[in-house]
């Protein structure tokens, strides 16, 4: 007989921001992560993250409602199942359980995890084999201060971490976030990549008004600038041609995906395993993009290391991801739970070459910043 299911175990990991992170829906001062533990008979252990953005701001599912839903219904769902059997494990879930994407992607990454650990393999082999080693990682700048984030990107490239930056905007006037954006790219100048994201933030007549101002300042992207549900507004924006558009919160698993390729809704998608509902959704809408010419960037929703590196592991068998990603969730919080850190260098993400995702937990820091109730 198989592996078996013996135990699953949920904690909130606070950690607080390096400084405040600014979003049109939030200004975040700390990460909470919520990690998932799973024990299977044969002594294997995977781990698995569900990470949000300040708490209900940016989605449906917040740390504690996570928790809730991994202990209430996952939980006792899972118990007993064979641990190797990973596309009957997710039609279980998917049969049982509705939405919840952010809670199906940790509870996934984990049996992949542990799954890749029993054959001794990476997660990377689970989905294929790797392309590359290393993934391109830009970094956002949201301070909410123009200098600020003028003397940020100029460090990350003086440390050779990033070359690629993504501006957040749309909490300011659309001329004063202009402005904002045309100081940055001139400090920098024109051979640093600038892409912004409105996160919703635009009504569709503030975006037929400002993306060609947007181009002219030489922004190269911009992703989600209308709310999610206005999927004719994005393809009339598309079809413009101003500047590249890219789909994030639209895109809420393969479903979707197929939605706005099929209706020419964007340029790019911004694949995010959480909001797709994990692993295998997220690759499912990577083969919807690849067979529709839909550009590939790999997007966080500023997760931990050990979400961070699961994407990693996926985005790292994409032929052509050419738009890079921004796995850099890691880098914006104070501290790291991992015993040893991710290897940013060079611009890039450097994928581990261990068995399943490669990282180990360093407990007494895990202890330390988990949630007491
Ligand atoms: O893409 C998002 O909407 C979420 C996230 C990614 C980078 C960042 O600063 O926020
Ligand atoms: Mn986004």
């Amino acid at each position: 007989m198989g592996p078996i299911i013996n135990d699953i175990n949920c904690l909130i990991v606070d950690i607080p921001t390096i400084r405040p992170h600014k979003l049109s829906v939030a200004t975040m001062g700390a990460q909470s992560m919520v990690l998932v533990r799973i024990q299977a008979s044969d002594g294997v252990e995977g781990i698995g993250e569900a990470t949000t953005i300040g708490g209900l701001n940016y989605g449906g599912e917040s740390p504690e409602s996570i928790k809730t839903n991994i202990d209430a219904y996952f939980r006792p769902l899972l118990l007993g199942k064979p641990a190797n059997r990973l596309a009957e494990l997710r039609q279980l879930v998917c049969k049982n359980i509705k939405d919840n994407h952010f809670a199906k992607s940790a509870i996934e990454t984990a049996l992949y995890d542990a799954q890749a650990k029993r054959l001794g393999v990476s997660v990377s082999d689970l989905f294929g084999g790797r392309v590359h080693d290393s993934i391109p990682v830009a970094w956002t700048l949201a301070s909410g201060d123009t200098q600020f984030d003028i003397a940020e990107a100029q460090k990350m490239l003086d440390l050779r971490r990033h070359n690629i930056f993504k501006l957040k905007i749309g909490l300011r006037s659309p001329k004063e976030d202009l402005k904002h954006i045309a100081s940055i790219k001139n400090a920098l100048g024109d051979d640093i990549g600038i892409r912004v994201d409105i996160n919703q933030g635009w009504t569709e007549t503030q975006a037929v008004r400002y993306l060609q101002a947007l181009a002219d300042v030489g922004i190269e992207l911009v992703e989600q600038p209308i709310h999610y549900k206005n999927l004719a507004g994005m393809a009339r924006l598309t079809a413009l041609g101003r500047v590249p558009i890219m789909a994030d919160e639209a895109l809420r698993g393969p479903q979707d995906g197929f939605r706005l390729a099929a209706d020419h809704c964007a340029n790019v998608f911004a694949i995010k395993i959480e909001q797709a509902g994990g692993l295998q959704a997220a690759r499912d809408l990577i083969s919807i993009a690849e067979a529709a010419d839909i550009s590939l960037y790999g997007g966080t929703m500023l997760e931990g290391s050990v979400s961070t590196i699961a994407a990693a592991h996926l985005f790292s068998t994409i032929g052509n991801l050419e738009w890079g990603s921004e796995m850099f969730g890691p880098l914006l919080l104070k501290d790291e739970i991992l015993k040893t850190p991710l290897d940013y260098s060079d611009f890039s993400l450097k994928l581990p070459t261990g068995p399943g995702l490669g990282i180990e937990l360093d407990e007494e820091k895990l202890a330390f910043y988990t949630r007491k109730f």
